[in-house]
Formats: structure tokens, sequence, C-alpha cells
């Protein structure tokens, strides 16, 4: 009965998911995962998730992976409605800011630190100011708004969340030239329960390897 959460500390996408839990007071069956080590390749794991990655969630025989999918999921199911909400021009402006997290910010931060953590090595010219590019348009999206999709906390704020604090213990960036970004940021790390133990040990662990990678 219950949530399983299969998951890594390491991993942003778990982190976000995790983060949400907490703010909602839903009891997860953590399953530490490790995928250095084969534990997603397993057939028992390729029977519940073929495509073999983290997060992935059993809600009591459904199971679903894309870290915003769950989010998406679980705020509708376990939390308020204001997290994902039913309006929907509301919700689109929440899924809009998921998919730009998925396919540009988080996209373009792994096109800075992958290649030197587990590929050839090759950083293109451009990744850096792609990368600044992206967390530009993200300080824009706040408008006068206190959080990512505007007055309200939703589900982006948590998988955003992850995202930035990756990027930020990579000290890639200098998030001070994003204040709005910055602000919201501070408040991510006094407000989200859990913050302190799971994006900042998780993202700080991420960090290290990718700053012992660049120092090697
Ligand atoms: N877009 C996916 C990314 C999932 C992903 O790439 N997870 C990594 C860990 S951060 C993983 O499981 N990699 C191992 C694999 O894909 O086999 C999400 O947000 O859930």
């Amino acid at each position: 009965m219950g949530v399983d959460l299969y998951y890594m500390d390491l991993s942003a996408p778990c982190r976000s998911v995790m983060l949400l839990a907490k703010a909602i007071g839903l009891e997860l069956n953590l399953k530490v995962t490790n995928i250095m080590t084969g534990e997603t390749r397993t057939p028992e794991f390729i029977k519940m998730n073929p495509q073999h990655c983290l997060p992935t969630m059993d809600d009591d025989g459904f199971k679903l992976w894309e870290s915003r999918a769950i989010l998406s999921y679980l705020a509708s199911k376990y939390g308020p409605a204001h997290l994902y909400p039913s309006d929907p021009k509301e919700r689109a402006v929440v899924d809009q800011r998921l998919y730009f997290d998925m396919g540009t910010l988080y996209e373009r931060f792994g096109k800075c630190v992958y290649p030197l953590m587990f590929g050839d090595g090759k950083i293109a010219d451009n990744a850096l100011d792609n990368l600044k590019e992206a967390l530009g348009w993200l300080e824009g999206f706040f408008g006068d708004n206190q959080y990512v999709a505007g007055p309200k906390q939703t589900v982006a704020d948590f998988a955003i969340a992850s995202t930035v604090a990756t990027i930020e213990a990579c000290e890639l960036v200098d998030l001070a030239a994003y204040p709005k970004l910055s602000a919201w940021l501070a408040a991510c790390k006094t407000d989200m329960p859990g913050y302190a133990e799971l994006n900042g040990q998780g993202a700080t662990a991420f960090g290290g390897f990718y700053k012992a990678k660049v120092n090697a």
C-alpha cells in the first residue's frame, strides 16, 4: 500500500518529487536505487519501467516515470488544488514552466556538465551562454509574482527549485545576476520543507562530483 518511489539523492528530478511529497505530507516508501551499479537494469526494474530511469513511482500498482508527470499526478491526487490548478489557463502556464524546465533549462544545464561528467568531455562553446539565456527567460517569467508560474506555489516550483539548486551547486553561473530568481530561491530554501536535507545535500553532492571532474 502507498506510494513507492525509486530514487537517488544525486538526481534533481528525484529530489523534486520528494520535496513535493514533504510539502503535501505524503509519506513515500523510499527505495534507494543506484543507476551506477545497474539497479535500474534488472529484469524486475525493466518490467516496471522499460525506460530504466529515476524517479520511478508505483502508486499501488499504477507505475509512472518522468518526474514532472509524477509531480502533476501526485499533486492532483494528494495535494491542494493550487499546486496543479484545474483552470485551463492557469494549468497551461504551469505546464509551460514544466516543459521549459525539462526541454530548455535542465537541457541547457546538462549540456554544460554532462559531457564532462559522463561523456567525452567536449562542452560546446555556446553552452554556458545558452544556459544564461534560459535563466534570463526564467527571471522574466516571475514578473510581479512570487512563484515561477504565478502568485501561488505550483508543482513547477518544485521542479525548477531542484534544477536551479543543481545549477547553483555546480557554480557555473552567478545567480545574483537574476534578482527575482535569487529571491525566489532564497525563499525556497527557508519555506520548502526538507529543502536543506534534499536539494541542499543532493545538489551539493552532484556539484562536488562535477567540480571534481573539472579539476581532474
Ligand atoms: N526527464 C526525466 C529524466 C530522468 C533521468 O534522466 N534520470 C536519470 C537520473 S537523474 C536516470 O535515471 N538515468 C539512468 C538511465 O536513464 O538509465 C525525469 O525528469 O524524470
